[in-house]
């Protein structure tokens, strides 16, 4: 395991902004922490960098207590827009931020590559659009090769195109084997990119799985003629406008009994809850 938490806890006055939350993020995985606006996501990846001091529970990071000098080292983030001087290059940006962090200038190349912007690394910081700036910030946390990649809603403000770079730029360091970290409030990014999900809705994570099997078990979507004859004939199922739906997933039996028994199957096939379905079951968020 890369990160630890054991319900980890925040409060702020009489409120717990995050609530005895236990999660796990396993080595070589895109993680997704999702969550509505305001469900806590910030402050619980602050005390995993230990900018927040925990009211209760405990966290680990790469196996030591969050904010120390060890862990630091090995863990790149971006959290909120990194302090980036306008009027110099992206790479004398990254220039500035290797020679703070001790990390070897000759690193700077590496890292535009993997972001993309070497071509534009001679540019002013401020004539890069927004997503150049995201992906100059990925690059920042990408100096010292960490071993863990924190990104707090790293598409946060970005357009369309600024959202798919950064969506392919986290699959691709993700098949280089970087474990990722990354928060979102956006449903269909985490499905795209992350192999397991932490859903969090008003500081407790009420949710730890892979996307798969978030959505649960699959429904069989069964178009027949007559419908009503069909519905009485399989077990389990629900009338939905002219089709079925039936909770099992044996799809060669279900069709063989509806064919003896003279009904015409027009289409069978696995109706899957979207993960936005799901999310909205869990958060209330609807
Ligand atoms: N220092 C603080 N003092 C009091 N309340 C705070 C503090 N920091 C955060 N909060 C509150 O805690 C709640 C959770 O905030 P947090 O930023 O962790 O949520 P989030 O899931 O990251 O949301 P967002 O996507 O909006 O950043 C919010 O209601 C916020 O107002």
């Amino acid at each position: 395991m890369i990160v630890t938490t054991e319900k980890l806890t925040k409060r702020y006055g009489d409120r717990a902004v995050v609530d005895g939350v236990s999660l796990s993020v396993r080595r070589g995985e895109v993680y997704g922490f999702l969550g509505p606006n305001g469900a806590g996501k910030t402050t619980t990846i602050r005390m995993l960098l230990g900018l927040v001091r925990p009211t209760a529970g405990s966290a680990r990071v790469l196996g030591e207590p969050p904010g120390t000098p060890g862990a630091l080292r090995r863990v790149g983030s971006l959290i909120e827009g990194p302090g980036f001087y306008p009027y110099l290059s992206g790479r004398d940006n990254l220039r500035v931020h290797a020679a703070r962090r001790g990390v070897a200038g000759t690193h700077v190349e590496a890292v535009l590559e993997q972001v993309d912007l070497a071509g534009a690394a001679h540019e002013k910081f401020r004539r890069y659009s927004l997503g150049m700036k995201q992906r100059l910030g990925v690059a920042a946390a990408l100096l010292g090769r960490p071993e863990l990649l924190i990104l707090d809603e790293p598409t946060n403000g970005l357009d369309p195109a600024g959202m798919a770079d950064m969506r392919d730029l986290v699959r691709a360091l993700a098949a280089r084997g970087q474990t990722v970290l990354l928060s979102s409030h956006l449903l269909g990014e985490v499905e795209e990119v992350c192999d397991r999900v932490g859903v969090i809705s008003r500081g407790r994570l009420v949710a730890e799985n892979t996307v798969e099997q978030l959505r649960g078990d699959t429904v069989l979507l069964v178009r027949a003629d007559p419908i009503e004859k069909a519905h009485v004939l399989i077990e389990g199922s629900s009338v939905h406008g002219d089709v079925l739906h039936v909770r099992q997933t044996d799809a060669g039996s279900l069709v063989r009994t509806l064919v003896r028994a003279d009904v015409d199957v027009r289409e069978v096939r696995p109706l899957r809850r979207t993960l936005e379905e799901v999310f909205f079951e869990m958060t209330g968020a609807a």
